[in-house]
This record gives C-alpha cells, sequence and structure tokens, in this order.
C-alpha cells in the first residue's frame, strides 16, 4: 500500500434526531489508497454517518477532517475533491446519461469535460446507454451510471454506498475488480458502506462495525475473522448483530 496519509479523521462524532442517537462517539480514520468498510445492520447508523461525511448533515457534536481540513468549515471547497455514489440517490430522470455526467464534470470543474466522459464511457462500458434518458435505466444500468458520476472528478475520497447493489453476479465481480484497480492507479480513499460480506472480504483494508449508532468492532477483515474465530465476514456479522461471541452459540450455524 502506498505512504499512509489520513483522508478522513472523524473525532467523537455523535449525532441525534429530536434527541435520539442515531450515531454515538464514532471515530475512525481512512487513509489515502485505503478502503475502509462501514458494517452495521439496518438502523445501525451508516448512512447517518457518510451524510455527516458529505456535509448534508450536521453533528450534534464531534469534528470531522478531510484531507486535513475542517469538514463543517471548508465543506464546498473540500467536496471539490471527494464524490459519492449511492443507489439511494436518483440522477435527473430525463435527461440522458450523457447529459447527466456532462451537467456534473461542469460542477466540478473538470478541465475537460469530454475526455473524462469519453474516458469513463469507455471504462464503464457506457457507450451502448450514452443517449438514453437516465429514468429508462434498469437498475444495474444506474448502479454503472452513478459510478461514474462518482468518478468524474477523479475524486481523492469516494464514498460508495452499496456500490454493487442490483448489479448481476457477472457485473458486480467486474465492478469490484474495477474498483481495486482504480485505486491502485489513483490512490483514492474510499470509504464502503456494505451488506454484501464478501464484497467487504475483497475490498476492504480495514473494516468498523456499527450497532446502534456506535463502533463494536475494529480491525482487517483478517483480524476480525481471528478474534471470532470464524471463516468469513457473513458469520463474524451475524455474531455481532445477534450480540455474541460464542462460536459455537450462533442460531446461523444451527440452521445452515
Ligand atoms: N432524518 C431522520 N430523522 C429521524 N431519525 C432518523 C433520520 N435518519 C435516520 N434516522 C434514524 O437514525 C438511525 C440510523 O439510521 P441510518 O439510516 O443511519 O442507518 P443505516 O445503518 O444506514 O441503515 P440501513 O442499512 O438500513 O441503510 C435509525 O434509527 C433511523 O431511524
Amino acid at each position: 500500500m502506498s505512504e499512509s496519509v489520513e483522508a478522513i479523521r472523524v473525532q467523537a462524532l455523535s449525532k441525534s434526531f429530536n434527541g435520539t442517537p442515531a450515531v454515538k462517539d464514532v471515530n475512525f480514520s481512512l487513509h489515502r489508497g485505503e478502503t475502509l468498510a462501514l458494517l452495521g445492520a439496518n438502523g445501525a447508523g451508516k448512512t447517518t454517518t457518510i451524510s455527516m461525511l458529505l456535509g448534508l448533515l450536521l453533528p450534534t457534536s464531534g469534528s470531522i477532517t478531510v484531507l486535513g481540513g475542517d469538514m463543517l468549515r471548508h465543506r464546498y471547497r473540500l467536496l471539490q475533491r471527494m464524490n459519492f455514489s449511492s443507489p439511494y440517490v436518483d440522477l435527473p430522470r430525463r435527461l440522458s446519461v450523457r447529459q447527466n455526467l456532462m451537467f456534473f464534470a461542469r460542477l466540478y470543474g473538470c478541465p475537460d469535460p469530454k475526455a473524462r466522459l469519453e474516458e469513463l464511457a469507455h471504462d464503464l462500458d457506457l457507450g451502448p446507454l450514452w443517449r438514453k434518458p437516465t429514468g429508462k435505466l434498469s437498475s444495474g444500468q444506474k448502479t454503472r451510471v452513478s459510478l461514474a458520476k462518482a468518478l468524474i472528478n477523479a475524486p481523492e475520497i469516494l464514498l460508495l454506498d452499496e456500490p454493487t447493489a442490483s448489479l448481476d453476479p457477472d457485473t458486480a465481480d467486474w465492478l469490484r475488480g474495477y474498483l481495486q484497480d482504480y485505486q491502485r492507479r489513483s490512490g483514492t480513499a474510499i470509504l464502503l458502506a456494505s451488506h454484501n460480506m464478501s464484497e467487504v472480504e475483497r475490498l476492504a483494508h480495514q473494516v468498523r462495525i456499527m450497532r446502534a449508532g456506535e463502533i463494536v468492532e475494529t480491525g482487517t477483515p483478517r483480524e476480525l475473522l481471528d478474534r471470532h474465530g470464524r471463516g468469513n465476514l457473513e458469520q463474524v456479522f451475524l455474531d455481532i448483530a445477534r450480540n455474541q461471541r460464542q462460536p459455537d452459540r450462533a442460531y446461523g450455524e444451527a440452521a445452515s
């Protein structure tokens, strides 16, 4: 891995909605060239954390440092160096794929938007979709376009929420390989939220598992497997979701 430079540092980050805590005293760092996976059951606080990293939600307390700058004070400047992809955020539906990507290329001030679009169309095989209205794409096609949008400004930090949602297994496998290769070439720091544990095992250098707003497990995928005496992250995840560490007591084992 390349030299360790901090891309994101989150310290004592908390968020409450109407007094109800959603994220509690969360701390982590993400380094350049590294992928950190944020895992947790539904409602654990992943999206709330990512929304704060993007400046979409204000923390109740704590700090977020992005590329050495305070996210809360320099949000607009820092957002130019970041990007994100989420299956839950729709691009304008009536615009064609090309129009959408051109819009974002200009928004991010790409020096040569046309060349960047051609590069991404080639890399992500978007040529056949180029003139289609974005609203008429299949969900797997939308996922690829959403990733192209996320890469348009060659971000130093990429936040990926379920990057392979709705992709068929072959395309998902190809996309994971593409992301790994892209990261090796660019040194981009990736924060990954995923429910796909084999994806996490393949892509993540570091894992943080959240439960009820708190980080309850920290380590590399290998460290988590060793700590829990498990053969894969899916089983580790189930142990933690069910709040138990005894491998022989996991319900999943009896059932499967
Ligand atoms: N705008 C909001 N107003 C009130 N409560 C919210 C809001 N957004 C999230 N929450 C609550 O905060 C908690 C964390 O939600 P969050 O969406 O961050 O979870 P998540 O880990 O991303 O879950 P999922 O895997 O289902 O996407 C949940 O209890 C949720 O109901």
